[in-house]
């Protein structure tokens, strides 16, 4: 008996987590960073203490906060103290930096909540904690302490596109067929459980890059299913990118069967809740899985729908009714399955969307985009005109 019981606790207790939900995906780190105590002076010579080391971060293209992690994990990242003033060195050396190489889109908290930088190039730094300065006559030569923080590395994805849409929606599958990557696809939801990130390539060299995010659903800003934690990665694109399943979605029998129309304003509603600015952002929206019977009727009523979306709204139930309705720029069926119709047309609408974007943004091109943005900015502002 006790054999049994011994046996059936030792197999419970090694059982380790499905290897799907071990992910290698980090996007937040926290860490105790501490720079180098200044050196002590040579009052006899009035010499200088060297200045303690800082400890910064670099951006760098391929780092992972994983490694960051392993290197440092329970330990303090310490700068090298500065070196003191001697009779053969009247000045000491400064101490060593450390560097710590994060990955592009890192913004740098203090324990505080202050933000202390973000690293968005490769070789941008961000100092962590500053080094103590060096021993000198106004401080008696004795070195100062150098700075001891808590700091936390939050990493945003940074994508020219960011994909979002409700599970099982084949998000996956359109990443692969637009873009080299892999992801891991099938026909269950919630596959996802880690952003991917593709790179769109064209024949003339030209790339893009595109962020998949897991699979959100209704009330996912009230954490529900993976809840809006991968929500923030849609925050550095440039264009979102919404995709729908043209037969709509139920995540299981006990939740209602939302139409395609319906799962794409439950999406405009979750990216409302979590951060309203979203919504400020070009969107498009590719309707899926359009080699399947019945789904040319589905497009038609979605693009008359969004001619006049208000009064649309008003024939659905509540509960799917987001307050600021997202106006596509453009709407557009696909079939990801096999790289099917409409992919191509899509891959180089992502392209020209990208470039007008990228000439509104320009100070020294007045493009119609941007002037239909800032009067629909101040239409908000100051509200209708009333006559
Ligand atoms: N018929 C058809 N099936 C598709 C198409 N695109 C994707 N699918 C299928 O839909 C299912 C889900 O596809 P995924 O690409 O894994 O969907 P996803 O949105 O990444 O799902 P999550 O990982 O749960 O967020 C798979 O069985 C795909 O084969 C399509 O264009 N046509």
């Amino acid at each position: 008996m006790v054999f049994i019981f011994r046996t059936l606790f030792a197999a419970r207790e090694l059982k380790k987590p499905r290897g799907y939900l071990r992910s290698k995906f980090l996007d937040s780190v926290r860490l105790h960073v501490k720079g180098g105590t200044g050196g002590t002076g040579l009052p006899k010579f009035g010499g200088l203490g060297g200045q303690g080391g800082c400890v910064y971060c670099i951006g760098k293209e391929d780092a992972n906060l994983k490694t960051v992690m392993t290197k440092h994990r329970g330990k303090t990242v310490s700068a090298g103290h500065g070196e003191d003033s001697r009779k053969t060195k009247i000045v000491g050396n400064p101490g060593s930096d450390v560097k710590l190489e994060v990955p592009l889109g890192v913004t740098v908290y203090r324990e505080d909540g202050k933000v202390l930088g973000s690293i968005d190039k490769e070789g941008e730094t961000v100092i962590l904690a500053r080094g103590g300065p060096g021993g000198t006559p106004e401080s008696n030569f004795l070195g100062h302490h150098g700075q001891l923080h808590h700091i936390r590395l939050d990493l945003k994805l940074i994508a020219d596109i960011g994909l979002v849409g409700f599970p099982n929606a084949g998000k996956s599958s359109l990443l692969k067929a637009i873009s080299k990557a892999q992801p891991k696809i099938a026909n269950y939801p919630f596959t996802t459980i880690k952003p991917n990130k593709g790179i769109i390539f064209y024949k003339d060299l030209r790339q893009i890059s595109i962020a998949d995010l897991p699979g959100l659903i209704e009330g996912a800003h009230i954490n529900v299913g993976l809840g809006h934690s991968f929500l923030k990665h849609v925050e550095r694109t440039k264009i979102l990118l919404f995709i729908a399943d043209a037969q709509g979605f139920q995540l299981s029998p006990k939740y209602p069967k939302r139409s395609c129309l319906e799962t794409v304003l439950l999406l405009n509603k979750e990216l409302e809740l979590y951060n309203s600015e979203l919504l400020q952002k070009p969107a498009i929206l590719a309707v899926n899985k359009m080699d399947l019977p019945g789904t040319d009727e589905v497009l038609t009523g979605i693009k008359d729908a969004y001619k006049d979306i208000n009064s649309v709204l008003d024939t659905l139930p509540e509960d799917v009714r987001p307050k600021n309705v997202i106006p596509f720029e453009d709407i557009i069926g696909i079939s990801a399955l096999r790289r099917g119709p409409g992919i191509q047309e899509l891959k180089e609408l992502l392209r020209r969307r990208l470039d007008e974007l990228a000439e509104e943004t320009d100070p020294n091109i007045v493009h119609p985009n941007k002037v239909l943005r800032q009067s629909r900015a101040i239409v908000k502002e100051r509200g209708a005109k009333v006559t």
